[in-house]
């Protein structure tokens, strides 16, 4: 898949991320950019401290580079800190986040957990009940519906989180190794996922992770090495099996 022939999702240009300052002065990302198209799912990949996480929460408007400029879709949403919209209810709009622990609401069923996403953004309960049902249907857990998430297991705790990033119809979801706490084969099923709601959703999707076994279900790999960002060849055309 080429960025020149879909509309873009994602464009991050020239990204720096600066903590600190004199002695203590860490530069955790420098010069960093990546294009992505709508439908496309890039894994990002790099050692631990590289600025993996650095770069996505900037990408996820949860913490602005010093310098560079993030465009969602086609509105330029962050330039350096400064901020040319509401980053709050951006975000709740347009991104959808996935961590490595689900992250569900203990008290609530699988499909609250989905519906508390659209109720936030105003949706009535009734519209955000059916659209739930929907997306855990299309998630593959829908008889688990009821269920506390005490009572699932990991692979459909991240089914359930993977369902409550999208209630929204997000453009962007942004996954930061969400399948680290997940088996070999579940986490196949869940980067599988991934790739099924980049293709048939539009959405443009960034997962960071450390597993090198299910690369080819990406389109594009990046890797980070020192805060330094590097777009490898299609895995694709790359990984021989
Ligand atoms: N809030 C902070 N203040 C100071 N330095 C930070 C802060 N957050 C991250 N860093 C530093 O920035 C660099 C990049 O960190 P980052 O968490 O982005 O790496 P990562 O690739 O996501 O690592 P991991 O794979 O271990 O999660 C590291 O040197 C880290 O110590």
């Amino acid at each position: 898949m080429t960025t020149e022939s879909k509309p873009i999702a994602i464009e991050a240009a020239k990204l720096t991320k600066i903590y600190g300052s004199g002695n203590t002065e860490v530069v955790a990302m420098r010069d960093a950019s990546m294009q992505v198209a709508q439908g496309e799912v890039v894994a990002l990949l790099g050692p631990s401290g590289s600025g993996k996480s650095t770069f996505l929460t900037a990408v996820g408007l949860i913490n602005p580079p010093t310098s560079g400029q993030i465009t969602i879709g086609d509105k330029l949403v962050l330039d350096g800190a400064t901020a040319h919209a509401n980053l709050r209810s951006f975000r709740r709009r347009h991104i959808g986040f996935i961590f490595q622990k689900s992250n569900l609401i203990p008290f609530l069923t699988a499909v609250e957990n989905v519906q508390i996403a659209m109720q936030l953004n105003g949706q009535s309960k009734r519209a955000s009940y059916r659209r739930a049902m929907e997306l855990l249907d299309y998630l593959g857990v829908a008889d688990r519906a009821a269920n506390y998430p005490s009572m699932l297991s990991g692979g459909q705790q991240q089914r359930i989180a993977v369902a409550r990033s999208l209630a929204n119809s997000p453009s962007v979801i942004l996954a930061d190794e969400p399948t680290a706490a997940l088996d070999g084969q579940r986490g196949r099923q869940v980067m599988e996922l991934f790739a099924k709601v980049a293709h048939e959703q539009g959405a443009g999707v960034i997962v960071v992770t450390h597993d090198h076994r299910s690369l080819d279900v990406f389109d594009t790999t990046y890797e980070m090495e020192d805060g330094i960002l590097n777009r490898t060849k299609t895995t694709t055309m790359e990984v021989s099996k």
